[in-house]
């Protein structure tokens, strides 16, 4: 169990590059995999999760090398996937689990999936429902759960469904199911998800239509492989974005960013919540765009969070949550109820922890009402633990910063997750 020390900080300054999208970074090895040549992928995201799905692509006889932050990839097709020696180890990863689930439901093997312990408590059946349908057979641990194994198959079906969940991870691994089927697939979704997975499907020559809500696939197996570079992570530069506008006397440029209008939605809440900042040197001539944000430090007021808005800020609900300890007004997060199936119950752990410091959070089912502004410091611990979720641990960080007191993070290292070098670039920051 290890720790981290985290003061109260005086202020932001200079420039960060974050490092590259976790959902990009994973969706950028399929696609290498499955494309016809070399695939270079620059500014790839070496986070534990990012790693588990490279190595389950090495684990199926992918050819994969790295030289610094840059992947290259010798794509070997659908068809071109060897039968793996051992269970894949997943890890902590949901998006690997669900994504490659569609990716691997039409092999000539069967393939086996494993999990660490909050893994394996997250729902798959989201997923495994819907690819039965189409005819892969996956038998889940309580029907729902890893361990699990996709058996060997030869045949999906097309078909026309609404996707069950407002999740990008379910809609994506249908989409990959449906390039493998017999004829034209349809998807519907409940409420727009980010779009990674169709945005990189174009970027490798494929084809999927998109009407409102509405995707149509049609059968595919012929990507041509790409050179690219993977902007920086919108929920990673979250943390930064919310430090820069909270702790006095700050201003802090996030180089780089991915500015996909389906990741965007945090800058949507902070501005809403009177946040100063702006965005220049947009590129948007690649298939995701990117950009500076600028943010200076500001005093907050509270907002509303809920419906549609909810898929767009899933991740950074945590630190919608903080951002509300310190805003002016009630602030009330609503049809949040995924929060509770991610690598924690992202509710329960988001009120324990920050309670600890003094907040006023209640919560709902489906989300939290905050209680604002309080300062933040020892109530009850100077310890403020991360539960093993990187989100938690990285969202308890940025609370530090602006606490009176010194705090100690215990299960410091779940950020690796997604950030390992979040402390390198704090440090590089603070004044
Ligand atoms: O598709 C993706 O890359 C992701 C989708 C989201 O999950 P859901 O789609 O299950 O909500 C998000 O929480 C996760 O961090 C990454
Ligand atoms: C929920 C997350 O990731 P995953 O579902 O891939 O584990 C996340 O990164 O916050």
């Amino acid at each position: 169990m290890d720790k981290a020390l985290i003061a109260h900080a005086q202020g932001l300054h200079g420039t960060l590059i974050v490092p590259g999208d976790k959902s990009i970074s994973h969706r950028s090895i399929m696609f290498g995999a499955l494309a016809k040549g070399t695939t270079v992928i620059d500014h790839f995201l070496f986070s534990d999760d990012c790693k588990r799905t490279l190595a389950a692509f090495q684990a199926l006889g992918v050819p994969i090398t790295i030289k610094g932050d840059q992947v290259t990839i010798t794509g070997v097709g659908f068809n071109g996937l060897k039968a793996p020696k051992q269970p894949l180890d997943l890890g902590n990863s949901g998006t690997s689990t669900r994504l490659l689930l569609g990716v691997f439901s039409k092999q000539p093997f069967p393939i086996q999936f494993f999990g660490d312990a909050s893994l394996s408590k997250r729902p798959m059946q989201r997923v495994i429902g819907p690819l039965s349908q189409m005819g892969a057979q996956i038998t889940a641990t309580n029907n729902d759960f890893l361990p699990l194994t996709i058996a060997a198959n030869q045949k999906l079906d097309a078909v026309e469904m609404t996707v069950p969940v407002a999740s990008a991870q379910v809609k994506s691994a249908l989409i990959f199911a449906a390039l493998q089927a017999d004829g034209v697939s349809k998807l519907t979704e409940i409420a727009q998800t980010r779009d990674h997975t169709e945005r990189m499907l174009r970027q490798f020559g494929g084809k999927i239509d998109k009407d409102g809500l509405t995707l149509t696939i049609k059968p595919q197996n012929q990507f041509v492989a790409q050179k690219f570079r993977v902007p920086g992570d919108m929920s990673s530069a979250a943390f930064f974005a919310l430090a820069a506008t909270l702790v006095p006397n700050s201003q802090l440029r996030l180089a780089q960013v991915g500015l996909n209008n389906t990741r965007t939605g945090f800058l949507d809440v902070l501005s809403r919540m009177g946040a100063d900042f702006r965005v220049e040197n947009v590129d948007s001539k690649t298939a995701e765009a990117s950009g500076d944000v600028i943010v200076t430090s500001s005093k907050l007021k509270a907002t509303t969070v809920h419906g549609a808005e909810i898929a767009n800020v899933i991740d950074e609900i945590p630190l919608i949550a903080l951002a509300a300890t310190q805003a002016e007004g009630v602030t009330e997060i609503s049809d949040a109820a995924e929060l509770r199936v991610k690598e924690t119950d992202r509710i329960e752990t988001v009120a324990t922890e920050l309670r600890k410091l003094g907040a006023n959070i209640e919560t709902k089912p489906d989300g939290m009402i905050v209680h604002g502004p309080t300062a933040l410091h020892t109530v009850t611990s100077d310890q403020v633990d991360s539960h093993g979720d990187h989100r938690i641990g990285l969202m308890l960080a940025v609370a530090a910063l602006v606490s009176d007191s010194q705090l100690t993070l215990t299960d410091a290292s779940a950020i690796n997750v997604s950030y390992p070098n979040f402390f390198t670039d704090l440090e590089q920051v603070l004044d």
